[in-house]
């Protein structure tokens, strides 16, 4: 997951592979409360690991469940409808399907057993409505207070005492703001069917009718079964007790799905999408988005749990949609429609304005920036394609809503619009991607290619100890980039060719041996041939071995193929002695780090006394001294700054300034 503040993406050109999907948010979530509140356990597999299961994971151990992890399930044993606890205060973060679910079970829980709970979340969720399902709560006889503005969260459910509860009459509920209230009563009231049984009506228009299929698909799951009339009336038999299935497996998330079929539609030309996990036999309302990508020209295949997708028509063709079936994959279309060849309507869809954010303004103030015309109303949104040459370099912001920044990925394809100008795409706080998808843009980064040339590179090259290495892994962690310490290839080649007993001068023999070097970089671990050479690698004397291999050209150029290899999306700091002049001449930005020998020297004596490694200053300036004269006056990529470099002198800087300094220059010479 990248937890940086941005993530800028270069312009793709080209989609292919498989992805995985994690599990479906909407199932996931439901389960957990079904099995919390069953009786027994349940073992649930392919459970979605992500903010809004976290939140949900956490309510149910307050509140008495147990949890057990295992490697490939998660086994939940249920409270039997049983409070276990009687007080706590729980925080939902921006969960609407912990938040309304909980609401309502913890509701006719407290008020039928004593007990008293409060529910909160971040500010976002204390936007959110709530009311309507509040009032379906109080007519039952539960007391609810709102403990901020009356209608939203936060909200205490109970009051401590037990009360009788109105189940004779039916319980009326607004269906036309969210299903989530529905779903909620649903899940909850079986609680109360002891003395006969329960009746839901549905005041208004139903909308997002597929996520109650789900819901009423989930409790006959756990031994449910619902009795309705269409989607305006619900009965919940008298004495309907919640029984573990005993194994429940979640099916891939549709709405994730959502982003790789359009990612196929637009890139897929020659090899197809292939996405797991989600099929044509899904339970989720989303997986109709593909209904709406095949109406925009998408090639989509399918079966049971996959689906394969190419482009079809291209330009893709604008549409006009009604999409109240799938309100949160049509966010995509929204996107996709830059891709088109006409303008694309996407109309009922009120209920973006009460999601993680107001997601018909926030895509309209995005679309906008990447330079599209674009019209909103109360329930629509109208997008205009974006043709070649009218791509704008953006600075996407999130909103903290996954969807946005997800979405918005897809504006990254912009080469494939004509022969414009390729444009970047920033996404801002890509960590938002937690709420349902963690590892999206790894995900992403598997199956597309970048346009040749575009993935950025900062090289930062310098003598030995000037903190090269220092600033150049702070740099790749503040830019979510790959990072090549160049120097380590070098040691390591003089490691093994030490190992070998290949003489430092045999350069042949250890250009060979660099060309076949087993390296591998796990985290902070180095390993060669499978041994851990972490420690080995840092000494000085080994810097001192590396320095008299790195001469050799024949080494260097062993060396360079897989030097060049570290260039990946979605960018790559480079740390070294000729990042700039030789390996990366193309880099964005250059920097060579300097800082006085005696500096130098009295920074790598404290690293070196810290790690318990005796050591001197005379001795140190010593092998800095004949290190640096080698480095810089060999032949063969010498130590020098490369012409259009810039260059820092650290001498009296701290490493949060340099690194700041850096980042200023990097940001610069972006396009946002
Ligand atoms: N600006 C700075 N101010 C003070 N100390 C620093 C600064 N930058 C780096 N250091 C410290 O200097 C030491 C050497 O830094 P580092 O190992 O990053 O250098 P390097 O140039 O990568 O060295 P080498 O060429 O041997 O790989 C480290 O202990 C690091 O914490
Ligand atoms: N791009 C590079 C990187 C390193 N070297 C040589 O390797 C020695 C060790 O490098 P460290 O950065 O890990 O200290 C260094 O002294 C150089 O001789 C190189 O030539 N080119």
């Amino acid at each position: 997951m990248y937890s940086t503040a941005f993530l800028d993406l270069p312009p793709l050109v080209n989609a292919a592979g498989t992805v995985r999907l994690p599990g479906s948010k909407s199932i996931s979530n439901r389960v957990l409360l079904l099995a919390g509140l069953a009786e027994g356990t349940t073992d649930v597999r392919d459970l979605l690991d992500s903010d809004d299961t976290r939140v949900m994971l956490a309510a149910l151990e307050a509140l008495g469940c147990r949890l057990q992890r295992n490697r490939a399930s998660l086994l939940v044993t249920g409270i039997g409808g049983q409070l276990r606890t009687r007080e706590a205060k729980l925080f939902l973060g921006n969960a609407g399907t912990a938040m309304r679910p909980l609401t309502a079970a913890l509701a006719v829980l407290a008020a039928t057993q004593g007990g008293a709970f409060e529910l909160s979340g971040v500010p976002r969720m204390h936007e959110r409505p709530i009311g309507d399902l509040v009032d379906a709560l109080r007519q039952l006889g539960c007391p609810v207070a709102d403990l901020a503005q009356p209608g939203f969260p936060p909200l205490r459910v109970g009051d401590g005492a037990t009360h009788m509860l109105q189940t004779g009459a039916p319980i009326r509920v607004r269906g036309d703001v969210s299903s989530q209230f529905l779903t909620a009563l649903l899940l909850a009231l079986p609680l109360v069917t002891t003395d006969g049984p329960v009746t839901i009506e549905v005041d208004g228009e139903l909308i997002s009718k597929p996520y109650i299929d789900i819901t009423l698909r989930l409790l006959a799951r756990f031994g449910i079964d619902v009795q309705r009339d269409g989607y305006r009336r619900f009965v919940l038999p008298q004495g309907s007790a919640y029984r573990t299935p005993g194994r429940i497996h979640v099916e891939g998330d549709a709405s994730s799905a959502s982003y790789f079929v359009a990612l196929g539609a637009i890139a897929a030309t020659d090899k197809p999408v292939r996405i797991e996990g989600v099929g044509l036999d899904s339970i989720q309302g989303d997986i109709r988005f593909i209904d709406a990508a095949q109406a925009m020209g998408a090639q989509v295949k399918g079966g049971d749990g996959w689906l394969e997708v190419k482009r079809g028509a291209w330009p893709l063709k604008g549409i006009t949609l009604n999409c109240n079936h799938i309100p949160d994959a049509a966010m995509t279309l929204a996107v996709m429609a830059l891709y088109a060849d006409g303008p694309t309507r996407l109309t009922d869809i009120a209920s973006w304005r009460v999601k993680e954010t107001d997601r018909i303004a926030a895509m309209a103030t995005e679309l906008r920036k990447l330079g599209a015309t674009v019209e909103e109303g109360a329930d629509f949104i109208e997008v205009q394609p974006l043709p070649a040459g009218a791509w704008r370099a953006a600075s996407i912001h999130t909103y903290d809503d996954h969807r946005m920044a997800m979405c918005l990925s897809l504006a990254a394809l912009n080469p494939l619009a004509g022969a414009g100008q390729p444009v970047p795409v920033r996404i801002e706080d890509p960590r938002c991607v937690a709420k349902t998808f963690p590892d999206y843009f790894e995900a992403l980064f598997d199956l597309v290619q970048p346009l040749a040339g575009s993935v950025p590179v900062l090289t930062v090259d310098g003598p030995t100890a000037s903190g090269k290495g220092t600033l150049a892994s702070e740099l790749a962690a503040k830019l979510g980039y790959h990072l090549l310490d160049s120097g380590a290839l070098y040691r390591a080649t003089a490691l093994a060719a030490q190992d070998a007993g290949i003489s430092l001068e045999d350069e042949a023999s250890l250009a060979m041996m660099a060309a076949q070097l087993d390296l591998r970089f796990d985290g902070h671990r180095v390993l060669l041939g499978g041994r851990d050479i972490t420690d080995p690698l840092r000494l000085e004397s080994t810097g001192g071995m590396a320095s008299r291999v790195s001469v050799h050209p024949a080494v260097r150029q062993a060396l360079f193929q897989l030097q060049l290899s570290f260039r990946r999306l979605p960018g790559l700091v480079a740390d070294g002695r000729d990042m700039g002049t030789v390996v990366f001449p193309s880099a964005e930005l250059k920097v060579f780090l300097t800082a006085s020998v005696e500096q130098r020297a009295s920074r790598r004596l404290k690293q070196l006394l810290g790690k318990g490694v005796a050591a001197t200053l005379d001795g140190l300036l010593a092998d800095l001294r004949a290190r640096d004269e080698r480095d810089m006056l060999r032949s063969v990529a010498p130590c020098k700054p490369a012409e259009d470099a810039v260059l820092l002198d650290n001498s009296a800087l701290s490493i949060d300034a340099s690194v700041e300094q850096v980042l200023g220059w990097w940001q610069a010479r972006r396009p946002f």
